[in-house]
């Protein structure tokens, strides 16, 4: 199964690029950059990898992302998950940047859009992946923030295709971020974001009618109210799923109690994606394997949620 699950073609909706960066390669940037780490090896780095909540994988994923200085690292971070793309038949992706992560630590806007676009670029020529960037905001910082980051990228406006929203979600609720995103809208720019991953239904609510997004990032916590759910197959408004990060940050106990194959069952437009795969065990492959290890997922229900994937693309 594993083989077929492979050779499926699907796109990608929802993956952080940052999140893609293996320790391997995160050892040796720290090397070619001089970044002194707290871990003494790439075993011990990955013996961290155990978390309670989104949080605590958080604080990990920024300290990873401090190795990443120059324009050659966010090319190879950016190629080394195309290829990936490749081995999976991920045929289209849809990859998150989080540029106040690079900006915030003195990283020109720039060098982090010129590494990552370039490698976009030749994905295309060389690998036969299309793509589209999307610029994610950090919802732990504030609007204002926010703000001044979509000032840095207009003059890239064609790096990227839209704007989303993640970091820390209890607490940061989409409407802190209401302004920035009808700006954003009114640049000509699609709006995704983060909603319903630890935080409850009505963040949800609040992407869809006040962000106007074109997609709901995780979403899984819509199963908890009805009149959400109805609207979410009335519209068939894509929720771009991610099973093992759920597990792997308690949303869910274990892949046994994961709700997606249900959604799917009530004609919730659900697609199947690999978040951080770096940190939670695997890339898409690895994602549709798990339902069908532990949810008995059919070849049909994986035909159903690669060709939403397909369906839910934004270009
Ligand atoms: N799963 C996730 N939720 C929110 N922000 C993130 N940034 C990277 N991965 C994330
Ligand atoms: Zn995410």
């Amino acid at each position: 199964m594993y083989a077929w699950l492979n050779t499926l073609p699907k796109a990608e909706l929802h993956l952080h690029l940052e999140g893609s960066l293996e320790p391997e390669l995160l050892f040796a940037l720290a090397e070619r950059n001089k970044v002194a780490l707290p871990w003494p090896d790439v075993e011990s780095l990955r013996k961290a990898y155990a978390f309670h909540n989104l949080q605590e994988f958080l604080d990990l994923y920024y300290r990873g992302a401090d190795v990443l200085r120059t324009e050659q690292d966010f090319y190879d971070l950016t190629w080394a998950y195309l290829q990936k793309c490749k081995e999976q038949n991920v045929v289209h992706t849809e990859p998150f940047f989080d540029p106040q992560t690079h900006t915030d630590r003195g990283i020109p806007f720039e060098t982090v859009l010129s590494g990552i676009g370039q490698a976009l670029e030749d994905g295309r020529r060389q690998l036969g992946i299309s793509s589209g960037l999307i610029l994610s905001f950090l919802r732990h910082l504030s609007e204002e923030e926010a703000h001044k980051t979509l000032d840095q990228a207009l003059p890239f406006r064609h790096a990227f295709i839209a704007v989303g929203l993640d970091s820390s979600e209890k607490g940061h609720p989409p409407r802190k971020f209401r302004q920035v995103f009808d700006r954003a809208r009114a640049e000509g720019f699609a709006t995704v974001a983060h909603a319903g991953e630890e935080g409850p239904p009505e963040y949800i609510w609040e992407a869809l009618d006040l962000l106007k997004v074109k997609r709901i990032d995780h979403g899984v916590r819509a199963a908890e109210d009805p009149r959400l759910l109805e609207r979410l197959i009335d519209e068939q408004i894509p929720l771009t799923v991610c099973p093992l990060s759920n597990v792997k940050l308690r949303v869910f106990k274990d892949m046994a109690e994961h709700n997606i194959l249900r959604l799917l069952e009530m004609g919730v437009k659900v697609t199947v994606n690999s978040d951080d795969p770096a940190y939670f065990g695997g890339y898409v492959t690895e994602n549709f394997a798990a339902l069908q290890e532990s949810l008995g997922m059919t070849c049909e229900q994986a035909e159903r949620l690669a060709q939403n994937s397909l369906d839910a693309r934004l270009v």
